[in-house]
């Protein structure tokens, strides 16, 4: 039986192919990125971690069970201290301290692009809100198993760990779980309310794409 969330998969598999030859991707895959473009990215996703990490905790007062509240608490626990560790690491190796990193501007794509998200996680339903989390996480991992497995591409002393993390068991498991709760909580909807979910999956999706294309250009406000 097919399940929802090959659906949205389905829905983005051109989105995501977009994204995986985006210069930014292409560029962190041959280790021809270069570094300045690089730390743009971590500034800004840093900032996109602090909004990202509230979605699990909407997750979690939304939730109708203990164990699914549980789930999305160690969410909120590894985005703040695992995820965002990395990227703390990083800022260090290019002398950029902590509070400078948390007081980065976002820029207006990942202003949009969490904005959309906190708006589905708030207003909507539990579904809508793991409908605009899961591109996130999903799209992730793709790019983390493609790349560990790409030649060469785990030999780059700055990309290697950015890599590995997301490349990693811990992290497939979380993100297999997330499919899993999707999967439950479309379970028995009208398609009136699968079509909003699979709109909320594919606007992220759409933003992903943004968010590597702000890093590329390393957007900035004009006025
Ligand atoms: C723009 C952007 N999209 C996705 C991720 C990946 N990500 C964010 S939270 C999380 C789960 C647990 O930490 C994962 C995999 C990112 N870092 N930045």
């Amino acid at each position: 039986m097919s399940r929802f969330t090959d659906r949205l998969y389905e829905s983005v598999r051109e989105i995501w192919g977009k994204s995986h030859r985006h210069p930014f991707l292409v560029g962190l895959r041959d280790g021809t990125l270069d570094p300045r473009r690089f730390m743009f990215y971590l500034r800004q996703d840093y900032v996109y971690l602090i909004d990202y990490a509230k979605m699990f905790a909407i997750g979690g007062t939304k939730a109708r069970d203990v164990e699914t509240m549980g789930k999305f608490a160690e969410l909120f626990h590894s985005t703040l201290n695992v995820e965002m560790e990395l990227h703390r690491r990083y800022a260090e190796r290019f002398e950029v301290d902590r509070s400078e990193l948390e007081a980065t501007v976002p820029a207006p794509t990942t202003a949009a692009y969490t904005k959309y998200m906190l708006e589905a996680a708030v207003h909507g339903s539990l579904a809508e809100g793991v409908a605009a989390l899961l591109p996130c996480m999903w799209s992730y991992r793709e790019i983390g198993r493609e790349f560990a497995q790409a030649p060469g591409a785990l030999d780059h002393p700055l990309y290697r760990e950015w890599i590995l993390m997301y490349a990693s068991e811990e992290f497939g498991e979380l993100t297999d779980w997330c499919i899993g709760l999707m999967n439950e909580l479309a379970e028995g909807l009208p398609e009136r309310e699968l079509a909003v979910l699979e709109e909320r999956f594919v606007v992220a999706s759409k933003f992903e794409y943004l968010f590597w294309d702000m890093a590329w250009k390393e957007e900035e406000w004009p006025v």
